[in-house]
C-alpha cells in the first residue's frame, strides 16, 4: 500500500482536481484546485458597517428594554435566555392527520425556539469576551441541552453571525431550536456514524480526529482538549469542525477542563477568522452530538460531540462562495483546498486583530 507522501507524489491533490468523500454525510465534493487562478468578476458586496453601540435603548436583546412580546428584558449582567416571540416551533399543536400515500406524509412536529444572549453589551463578541465571558457561554449552552433535552430528541444550538447570514441582530447571540423530530442533517450523522462504529468498533470522528494529528494537514489550532480542522471534505472554503480529544456524546458530558479549553479555542478560531480579512467573518455554526430525550436511554456510543463552522467567504471581506448551479443541481464543489484554507488560519494570529 503507498504511502500517503508517494500517492501526493504522484496525484498531488492540490492542484489536480479529484472528489473527496465525506463519510459522516455519505456524500462526495468535487475538489477543483486549479480553477483558484481564474479572475474574479462577480458580485461584490458592501462591507458592514461595524460602529455597534454598547447599547442599544431600541434594540429588544439588550438589558432592560422592552421585546415583541411586552416583556422587558431584564437587567442581565452575564448570558440570558427567552423564549423566541417568533418561534418555528411551538410546544402544544394539534396532530396532523395520518396519510396511507407514500407520496404525501406528515408527522408531528413539537418544540421550543429560544434566544441566549452572550453578553449585556452589544459591541463585544467572543473573540473580545474574557475567557470567563466566553465559559459562561458555554454554561449555558450545556444547562440548556440538559433542560430541554429531558423533553427533545434535538436540541440544535446555532449561531448566524453577520448580515449576510440573515442575522436580524447585532447584539452577541444564538439561537436554540428543540424538536420533537430528529431533523435530517443530524439524523443522517448518526446513521452513518453507527454503521462505521458497528463495522470498526470506535467512533468515527474519535478515528478521524487521531488520524487528521498524524497528518498535520488540516489542523487550524489544538489546545489540551480540542482540535479545530477544515475537514477532508470541507464544502465551504473555510469552513472548519472541532473535535474533542476526550470522546463525548453531548454537551451534558462536559467537564471543567473541557468547558475550559473549548472557550479558549472559540476565542482563538473567530479570532483566525476575523484577522483573515480584517472583518467580523460571517457564519452559521453550530453543535451536533447524540440525540437526546428517549435516546438518553439508549447506546449512543458511535457518536462523537462536534462543532460545525459553516462561513460564506472566499476570496475577501467581500466576495462570497454560492451554493448554486452545479452544487444545487449535482454536487458540493471547491476550488480552494481544504489543506490551503487550513494553512491560511493557521498563519493568522491568535489574538483578534483589533486587540492587537
Ligand atoms: O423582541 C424580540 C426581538 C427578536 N426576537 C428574536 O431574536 C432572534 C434573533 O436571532 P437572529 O438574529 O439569528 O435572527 C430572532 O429569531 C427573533 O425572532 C424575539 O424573540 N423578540
Amino acid at each position: 500500500m503507498q504511502t500517503n507522501k508517494s500517492n501526493n507524489f504522484l496525484f498531488p491533490s492540490l492542484e489536480h482536481q479529484h472528489i473527496r468523500y465525506n463519510p459522516l454525510k455519505n456524500e462526495w465534493v468535487l475538489v477543483s484546485p486549479h480553477r483558484t487562478r481564474r479572475p474574479w468578476s462577480g458580485q461584490v458586496e458592501a462591507t458592514a458597517v461595524e460602529n455597534i453601540p454598547e447599547f442599544d435603548p431600541t434594540n429588544p436583546l439588550c438589558p432592560g428594554v422592552r421585546r415583541s412580546s411586552g416583556e422587558v428584558t431584564p437587567n442581565y449582567t452575564s448570558t440570558y435566555v427567552f423564549t423566541n416571540d417568533f418561534p418555528a416551533l411551538l410546544e402544544e399543536v394539534p396532530k396532523p392527520p395520518e396519510s396511507d400515500d407514500p407520496l404525501f406524509q406528515t408527522a408531528e412536529a413539537r418544540g421550543t425556539c429560544r434566544v441566549i444572549c452572550f453578553h449585556p453589551k452589544s459591541n463585544v463578541y467572543l473573540c473580545t469576551m474574557s475567557i470567563e465571558e466566553v465559559k459562561n457561554v458555554i454554561s449555558e449552552w450545556i444547562n440548556q441541552t440538559n433542560e430541554l433535552g429531558k423533553k427533545y430528541i434535538w436540541v440544535q444550538i446555532f449561531e448566524n453571525r453577520g448580515a449576510m447570514m440573515g442575522c436580524s441582530n447585532p447584539h452577541p447571540h444564538c439561537q436554540i431550536w428543540s424538536s420533537s423530530f430528529f431533523p435530517n442533517e443530524p439524523k443522517a450523522k448518526g446513521e452513518n456514524q453507527r454503521i462505521y462504529f458497528e463495522k470498526y468498533g470506535k467512533p468515527m470522528l474519535m478515528d478521524y480526529m487521531e488520524k487528521e494529528q498524524q497528518k498535520q494537514e488540516r489542523i487550524v489550532y489544538e489546545n489540551d482538549e480540542w482540535v479545530v480542522v477544515v475537514p477532508y471534505w470541507a464544502v465551504w472554503p473555510f469552513e472548519t469542525m472541532v473535535l474533542p480529544k476526550r470522546h463525548i456524546l453531548r454537551f451534558s458530558d462536559f467537564d471543567e477542563k473541557q468547558t475550559h479549553f473549548l472557550a479558549d479555542l472559540m476565542r482563538v478560531l473567530v479570532a483566525k477568522y476575523d484577522n483573515l480579512f480584517k472583518c467580523s467573518f460571517p457564519y452559521s455554526m453550530g453543535w451536533h452530538g447524540a440525540p437526546t430525550g428517549a435516546y438518553l436511554n439508549s447506546d449512543q456510543r458511535h457518536w462523537t460531540f462536534h462543532g460545525i463552522y459553516l462561513p460564506p467567504l472566499l476570496r475577501s471581506a467581500t466576495v462570497k462562495k454560492f451554493i448554486v448551479g452545479y452544487e444545487l443541481l449535482a454536487q458540493s464543489q471547491r476550488d480552494l483546498s481544504a489543506e490551503k484554507a487550513a494553512a491560511m488560519l493557521r498563519e493568522q494570529s491568535n489574538t483578534h486583530y483589533s486587540l492587537l
